[in-house]
């Protein structure tokens, strides 16, 4: 196990005209178990390849602890990979296909058999340990490709490209809380990249957010959801995601509208702003009872455990998520508040302030 380390790593796909992966400066820790999460072509696989050396990068250098790996192709860095669809010898059992990896590294047939063993209880396999794999369904294929890019207890790391695509979703939770627990139990560096948050977020011991190229913020999930650093981060976390309301910030208060909803906590030079403010965390005040701004109400969706009221402000939609059964009507104006420790300010889509009491100050 190593700490991989991205300095200045960046790629480009086209002499570098546009970069999949911008210049990046990044350290993934030894032994944790992180989610490289993001939307599609937004450079995930590529970063992957680029760890693993499948992709040498256009610029930068990487390190496996202090020994620069840049020039080492895959087989010289000590990596497990598995992708999306099952890479597997189709004509050799599943025993075998598991052992192989070991067998290519000389391990001792003893310590092969307790690998094997170990690993194919833990995803459920130890019952066709002797099926041929050609005989097995996709999902069941794609099982054990999982079981080889785990059997190696000394690798350097673990990448996983949307590994449980092709997996039944009944399974997909199982397979999750198994690798959860190979990971407690081998202590591997794991990558495991997906699109999907509720995949990365019940995973992973820390997320990292890419978007267009960038990492925009990492954090264990409570973070990411509470307190996202990047716009994107808020839309792309959380159902549904973030409400964004377009403010002003005028004298150290932050004003929608003609309403003032707050003031700001830091020194933030007067003009527009951007409020983001979780559906989660929206209140909404029948009267102006506090700090608020009128929103008129379009729809309610009854959702059975919550209901997610939709309004406008002004011309922007905000979503508060409420209780069930609420008695919020189309076409009334409600008063939404926006907590002081849960609404952030941001320019240019990055955070640059949060939601201060107006302990007096602006005209609520
Ligand atoms: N071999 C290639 N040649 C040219 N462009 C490529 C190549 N592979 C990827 N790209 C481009 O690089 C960008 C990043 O792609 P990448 O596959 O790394 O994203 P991703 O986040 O893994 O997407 P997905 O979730 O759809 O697999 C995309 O714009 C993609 O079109």
């Amino acid at each position: 196990m190593a700490d991989i380390r991205l300095e200045g790593v960046g790629h480009s796909y086209d002499g570098g005209r546009t970069w999949a992966v911008k210049p990046m400066t990044w350290t993934w820790h030894s032994s944790r178990a992180y989610a490289l999460l993001g939307p599609s072509g937004c450079g995930k696989t590529t970063l992957l390849n680029i760890i693993s050396g499948l992709i040498t990068p256009s610029v930068g250098q990487i390190f496996f602890d202090d020994r620069e790996v840049t020039g080492v192709p895959t087989a010289g860095r000590n990596i497990a990979q598995v992708f999306q669809f099952p890479v597997l010898y189709e004509e050799m059992s599943v025993y075998d296909n598991l052992a192989f990896p070991l067998r290519n590294r000389k391990v001792p047939k003893q310590e092969i058999d307790r690998r094997v063993r170990q690993v194919s209880e833990l995803l459920g396999l130890d019952h066709l340990l002797r099926r041929r794999s050609r005989r097995l369904d996709a999902g069941r294929q794609q099982i054990v490709s999982l079981g080889r890019g785990l059997v190696r207890a000394e690798v350097a790391a673990v990448l996983l490209d949307e590994p449980l695509t092709v997996v039944d979703p009944a399974l997909k939770w199982t397979l999750r809380s198994k690798l959860k627990e190979i990971h407690r139990d081998t202590g591997h560096t794991l990558i495991y990249v997906t699109h999907d948050q509720t995949e990365a977020l019940t995973f992973a011991d820390e997320v990292v957010v890419l978007n267009d190229g960038a990492i925009v913020q990492a954090g264990e999930p409570a973070e990411l959801f509470l307190s996202p650093a990047h716009e994107f981060v808020g839309h792309f976390i959380g159902s549904p995601g973030m409400n964004v309301v377009p403010a002003e910030v005028v004298g150290g208060v932050v004003r929608v509208g003609q309403s003032d909803v707050g003031a700001v906590t830091n020194e933030l030079p007067p003009g527009p702003v951007r409020i983001g403010v979780r559906p989660e965390f929206v209140r909404i005040t029948e009267a102006r009872t506090s700090p608020g701004v009128a929103a008129k109400v379009t729809g309610i969706d009854r959702m059975g455990a919550y209901d997610l009221v939709h309004t406008l402000v002004g011309e922007h939609p905000v979503i508060a998520k409420t209780e069930a059964g609420t008695s919020y009507q189309p076409d009334t104006v409600e008063f939404l508040h926006f907590p002081a420790d849960r609404t952030f300010l941001f320019r240019d889509e990055v955070r640059c302030g949060a939601l201060a009491p107006l302990n007096g100050r602006g005209q609520a």
